[in-house]
């Protein structure tokens, strides 16, 4: 291509992004006033079934070469400013920073957000409950290592709600100074991460080295920044935050291993046409109980996507996410039904990847 041609096509560029930015102007002029206006009547900023209901439509009027996962990344960052033009928020996430959590935070809530690290899952919701954070992000389960106890029992304890779910494709890599795997005497990383990657670790021999388990792939990345004969398995981010070398990318032995998220906030969503609710059930120490609860839902036409059972202070209790919104009549009905065995954990748009 010819140098004038190609200055031609940068200068229609320049000319679409200048426009572009004056476009993103106004309508962040508007979100302000949306902004004025949930101010004077208390309304929660962030509502994920109206950014749906935008994305939707956008990827229905589409005709240009954007799929929909472009559509998302564009919008999903401009939605992410747009409420900080309303009101700054606060998003604490279980770190440390370049953590899978500080991931599907920053994927949810953008480049203008202000983030805050806290090192327990407790803690986030302590932070959110005191109204410290705005929104919380915790990990719910994994696709390998199921259910994240701590969630649950928070979720238990504190009266907030699950306002949105995030699914992240979790991929680990291992990072180290040495440049011969040989020279790897020990590996840092999280128990769970190990186990994760255990036929990498076989097929390299590196089972037999020292494996030594910490709180966090970040933090194992620090050491093996520190250390000479160490590395460590951490996701992307982590290495290049330490400015650790990449050794071997995807070593995780199943090609779809996934993490949930939950964002908890204090707010309950209204419906989106596509919402999933979460609750805990504790049944009376009865046989049959949990047939005719789960029969209950069946006759009302509701799906049960998950159930998981957890033992807490010796008692069991089941986590349930099913199909709907606790405002829809059927989910309404059943739920009052059973209100003294349940507690609703929220009602929020399904994802469409699943795990
Ligand atoms: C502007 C609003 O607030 C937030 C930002 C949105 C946007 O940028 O379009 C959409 C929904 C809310 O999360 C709104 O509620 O309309």
């Amino acid at each position: 291509m010819s140098e004038a041609g190609l200055k031609e096509l940068r200068d229609k560029l320049d000319t679409i992004d200048n426009r572009l930015l004056d476009l993103v102007n106004e309508r962040m002029d508007i979100v302000h006033q949306v902004g004025l206006l949930k101010a004077q009547s208390g309304g929660s900023i962030y509502r994920p079934e109206r950014e749906k209901a935008i994305i939707d439509r956008l990827e229905s009027l589409n005709n240009g070469r954007l799929n929909r996962a472009a559509i998302e990344a564009l919008f999903l960052e401009i939605f992410a400013i747009s409420r900080n033009i309303e009101l700054p928020e606060n998003v604490a996430y279980l770190g440390p920073e370049g953590s899978f959590t500080h991931q599907a935070a920053e994927g949810r809530f953008g480049a203008m957000s202000s983030y805050v690290s806290i090192s327990s899952i407790k803690g986030i919701f302590r932070e959110v409950h005191t109204g410290k954070a705005k929104f919380g992000v915790v990990p719910i389960e994994n696709s390998s290592n199921g259910i994240v106890t701590d969630t649950i029992n928070c979720l238990k304890e504190y009266d907030l709600k699950i306002v949105a779910e995030v699914v992240l494709d979790i991929h680990h890599t291992l990072a180290s100074t040495c440049d011969k795997i040989e020279n790897i005497k020990r590996i840092y990383s999280k128990d769970i991460a190990f186990e994760q990657c255990r036929k990498f670790l076989t097929n390299f021999g590196l089972n037999e080295v020292e494996l030594i388990p910490i709180e966090s792939t970040t933090k194992a990345a620090k050491l093996a920044a520190r250390e000479p004969n160490s590395a460590a398995i951490c996701p992307h981010v982590g290495a290049k935050l330490n400015n650790l070398p990449i050794l071997f990318e995807n070593i995780e032995d199943k090609d779809n291993n996934k993490t949930r998220f939950f964002i908890i906030s204090n707010f309950e969503n209204a419906q989106s046409g596509n919402d999933k609710t979460s609750i805990l059930v504790e049944l009376p120490d009865r046989q049959g109980t949990l047939v005719e609860f789960l029969t209950d839902f069946n006759n009302s036409d509701i799906n049960l996507t998950k159930i998981k059972s957890h033992i807490v202070e010796g008692n069991s209790i089941f986590f349930i996410d099913f199909d709907g919104h606790q405002l829809d009549d059927n989910v309404k009905d059943v739920l009052q039904r059973h209100k003294d065995t349940i507690k609703i954990l929220g009602s929020y748009v399904k994802e469409i990847k699943d795990i």
